[in-house]
């Protein structure tokens, strides 16, 4: 069955990082579907000349029809920079054309001009120095897009790792998990493994926030007082939810071999494992949004850009998935 190609916004974020070179890596190929870079041609243009790729920048509207570009060309949807830009260096006069970019892209996709939006990596540390306050393209796409919550998850083959909080300093994270949160948070996972995943009954393993869960209250009491009184809540609509489970002893094959997902309570409790199993091969797909977008596992790689070394396979996979989760939700509007 062949169905129509699909037409993709692709930002490559920060102009000093590896997005600009992933970007044009896509040109190497023929394209199934019409992926447009949303970006500066003459950066896009710079990079290619510096990577040594011949590589055709065809400038395109937002409005334009999806047509797949050929190999060798790479579609653009041209928004200029602020200042100059060099592979590896960062410059907060850029921060703004960063956010030109995917606010043309969140635009689109509302428009309905693009049927899903991929983010390549920005870095938050130079936005936030040109005195833009921005945690991440999660915390920016639910501002943008008039959603209350959104959800972050990563997944790589085998494993799919959501998280109750984000971008915060880990001080303030027990004071982020109330209950309200987490319950918001575990609703969103459920209804896209079902609606997005297609699994009816998704099993969820679900982190406690404490060394050994809390230890019976021992090592804290988030667990008792927050995390239990949920679930408990939760697994009497029905719910699958198994937890709160020591963090150190849940990502082993025991539990994870019949889970559809874990849900941890911050970043760094749940991304390590993740990116351990599967970096470079990952995708950061943001739960929750009227729009589709996922993005790559990594981040700008200062060190690498514009030198030919960067793995385009965590792009590749943000891309299947974003095709994949566009067609399925085609597919259910049709029918
Ligand atoms: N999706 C996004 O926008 C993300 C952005 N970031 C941002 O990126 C910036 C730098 O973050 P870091 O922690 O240094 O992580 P990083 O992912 O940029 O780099 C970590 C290490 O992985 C390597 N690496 C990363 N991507 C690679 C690729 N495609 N191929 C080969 N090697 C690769 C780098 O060379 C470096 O050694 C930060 O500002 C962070 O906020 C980080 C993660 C995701
Ligand atoms: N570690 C994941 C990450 O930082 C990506 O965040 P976001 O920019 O996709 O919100």
């Amino acid at each position: 069955m062949t169905t129509a190609p699909l037409r993709i916004a692709l930002t490559p974020g920060e102009p000093g990082g590896i997005g600009p070179d992933l970007a044009l890596s896509l040109a190497q190929s023929d394209q199934t579907h019409d992926i447009v870079a949303i970006a500066d041609p003459a950066l896009l243009a710079e990079r290619a000349r510096q990577l040594q790729m011949d590589v055709t920048i065809c400038e395109v509207s937002a409005q334009a029809p999806a047509a797949p570009a050929p190999q060798g060309q790479l579609n653009v949807l041209p928004i200029a920079l602020q200042a100059p830009a060099q592979a590896g260096q960062l410059n907060p006069a850029n921060a703004r054309y960063v956010l030109d970019t995917l606010d043309a892209a969140i635009d689109g996709c509302t428009a309905h001009h693009f049927d899903a939006l991929v983010t390549g990596p920005v870095h938050k540390g130079v936005i936030n120095e040109a005195d833009i306050a921005f945690s991440g393209h999660t915390e920016y796409l639910a501002q943008r897009t008039d959603t209350e919550l959104v959800v972050m998850m990563l997944a790589t083959e085998g494993l799919r790792v959501a998280l109750v909080t984000t971008h915060l300093p880990l001080k303030d994270v027990a004071a982020a998990i109330t209950p309200e949160r987490l319950e918001a948070i575990t609703r969103i996972l459920q209804q896209d493994m079902q609606r997005k995943f297609g699994i009816a009954e998704p099993q969820i393993l679900v982190c406690g926030l404490n060394p050994h869960a809390g230890e019976g209250g021992h090592l804290g009491r988030e667990e008792i007082e927050v995390i239990e009184p949920v679930l408990e809540r939760l697994r009497r609509e029905g719910f699958a939810l198994n937890g709160p489970l020591p963090a150190d002893t849940l990502f082993t094959p025991k539990y994870l071999q019949n889970a559809d997902a874990v849900l941890a309570m911050y970043h760094d409790q749940g991304l390590p494992v993740l990116k351990y199993k599967g970096f470079g091969q990952a995708v950061n797909i943001t739960l929750g949004l009227p729009i589709i977008r996922t993005s790559v596992d990594h981040g700008t790689a200062l060190d690498l850009a514009g030198s030919g070394r960067a793995d385009s396979g965590s792009l590749h996979t943000a891309l299947n998935y974003a095709c994949n989760m566009a067609q399925a939700r085609g597919h259910l509007t049709n029918s």
